[in-house]
């Protein structure tokens, strides 16, 4: 599992340690990492020639050191300095190996852009001067390699609603922090390194679970389990209008590990499920529902509601999330809106989710006494009690026609299967991204491909 804290926790931490250990021990660490990190980013040091963005903080304190790490051993070092201050002793220690102060002309010739612009001390945006040397880099397509967090980005939330800078790469340290995680802002990360400088931290507020994790949850079943105590999803989804997302929804939840699926709708689309999955039955008891893909205006709201007040456990997707409202206990219940449909739900733009995606996802799960499955390139999970968890491992490929549904279909299939809402919507929004993988293969993919990878993806998560 990886864990991400925020910038008061980690604070925290590094006071803590810090008190124990000489001055500078931990800027060192942090620093030795980073160069390292550069080094292999740019395969070897000797002769490469690196610029450094430095802030007035110790983000540029760390850029300096591990600069001086790199003059050492032999690369051409130059520091831009964007404030009046900058860390002395970092800017000592680089003179002293050899670095100089230059300009942002430096630039269009460097190999790579150091970020020490700010860290975790930083506000969302960047000043002028930093803005300008951020586009220098851009324009000659010069890779920046961020300290800590790219510049701009807000490190709590995520959100990106000022200038920020796009690194190729992020090396942190200590701990992940939520932007890394939290779209946009994890977008604007590019790959993730994080250098450990042995910090004691407390319980994360973000987590993000790895295949380890996912393969615990699972559901596997054993030598006395039989088709109904492997669990039995009932489905509400598709319509005359959207005949299609009930056999997409159905081939997710068949994928999933349950032992039956019964199908609830019109006549003529039950027939098409059944045409595309005769293992399909009819209306009957069932450990959980998947409800709202599809169904378009055909949605009996009434029926679902008294669905969601019943004791089986329910993923409310789509359509099927104009049922919802904020009175009762639905904590047995999964939403599993796209930024559209979460922004309906909470009367506020789809911009302004998409803005500030964790913020939401929580609101929505406080609000509706829910757990929120938000989609997007990557998905933020959040239960009613406050756990959050953030799902990354999904390709763009994912982003086609019926995905939803099989994720739907598939996290209802987890429910019935006993998981709680929380483990049901993160082993379906990993199995569902490593499905697409799979399917995708680096090219384009459908969601029934999708659906179909799901087998070989639980395999190889399983063995
Ligand atoms: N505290 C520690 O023990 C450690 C800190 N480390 C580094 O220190 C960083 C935090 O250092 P600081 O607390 O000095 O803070 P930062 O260096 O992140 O930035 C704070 C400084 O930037 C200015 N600033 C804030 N927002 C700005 C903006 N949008 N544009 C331009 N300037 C802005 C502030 O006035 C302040 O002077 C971490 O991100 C990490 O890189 C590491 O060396 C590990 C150890
Ligand atoms: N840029 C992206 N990168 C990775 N995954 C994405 C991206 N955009 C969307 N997805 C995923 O693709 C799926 C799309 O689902 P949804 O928006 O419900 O589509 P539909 O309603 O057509 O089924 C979701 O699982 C979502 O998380
Ligand atoms: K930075």
């Amino acid at each position: 599992m990886r864990h991400a804290h925020t910038v008061e926790q980690v604070r925290a931490a590094e006071a803590e340690l810090m008190a124990k250990l000489p001055e500078g021990t931990l800027m060192q660490r942090a620093a030795t990492g980073l160069a390292v990190a550069i080094s292999n980013f740019l395969g070897g040091t000797y002769g490469a020639r690196v610029v450094l963005l430095i802030g007035s903080g110790d983000n540029g304190g760390d850029a300096l050191y591990a600069g001086a790490n790199l003059a050492r051993r032999g690369a051409q070092v130059t520091a831009v300095l964007l404030s009046d201050r900058a860390h002395a002793g970092g800017l000592d220690a680089l003179k002293v190996a050899g670095g100089r102060v230059g300009s942002t002309d430096d630039i269009p010739s460097t190999d790579v852009v150091v970020d020490g612009i700010v860290g975790i001390g930083g506000r969302p945006g960047l000043r002028a001067e930093a803005l300008a040397a951020v586009r220098v880099a851009e324009r000659y397509g010069v890779p920046i390699v961020a300290v800590d967090t790219p510049s701009g980005v807000d490190v709590d939330t995520g959100a990106t609603p000022e200038p920020h800078v796009n690194a190729a790469l992020t090396v942190t340290f200590g701990t992940h922090k939520i932007c890394h995680f939290v779209d946009p802002a994890a977008t604007a990360c590019g790959p993730v390194h994080l250098v450990d400088i042995g910090l004691d931290l407390p319980s994360a507020e973000v987590q993000v679970l790895q295949a380890a994790d996912i393969r615990a949850l699972y559901p596997v079943p054993h030598g006395e389990s039989d088709k109904y105590s492997r669990g039995v999803l009932g489905l509400m989804v598709g319509s005359t209008q959207y005949p299609g997302a009930a056999v997409i929804a159905t081939a997710g939840a068949l994928a999933g590990p349950v032992g039956m699926v019964r199908y609830v709708g019109p006549d003529a689309v039950a027939n098409a499920v059944r045409e595309a999955h005769p293992e399909v039955v009819g209306d009957g008891r069932v450990q959980a529902w998947a409800i709202g893909s599809g169904l378009g205006d055909e949605l009996d709201i009434p029926r679902i509601r008294e669905l969601l007040d019943a004791d089986e456990p329910v993923v409310l997707d789509a359509d099927g999330l104009k049922a919802l409202d904020d009175s009762g206990d639905h904590v047995d219940v999964l939403i599993t809106p796209h930024a559209g449909e979460l922004s309906r739900l909470l009367g506020v733009d789809r911009a302004t989710v998409e803005g500030e995606r964790l913020k939401y996802a929580r609101l929505a799960a406080e609000t509706f006494d829910v757990t929120v499955l938000l989609k997007g390139a990557t998905t933020v999970i959040a239960s009613p009690d406050g756990e959050v968890r953030i799902n990354t491992n999904a390709t763009p490929w994912l982003a086609t026609a019926g995905a939803g549904d099989v994720l739907a279909g598939l996290c209802g299939a987890l429910l019935a299967g006993g998981l709680t809402p929380l483990d049901a919507a993160s082993a379906g929004a990993y199995l569902h991204a490593a499905a697409a993988n799979l399917a995708s293969a680096g090219g384009p993919t459908t969601a029934i491909t999708v659906a179909q990878s799901l087998p070989e993806a639980t395999r190889r998560l399983l063995s």
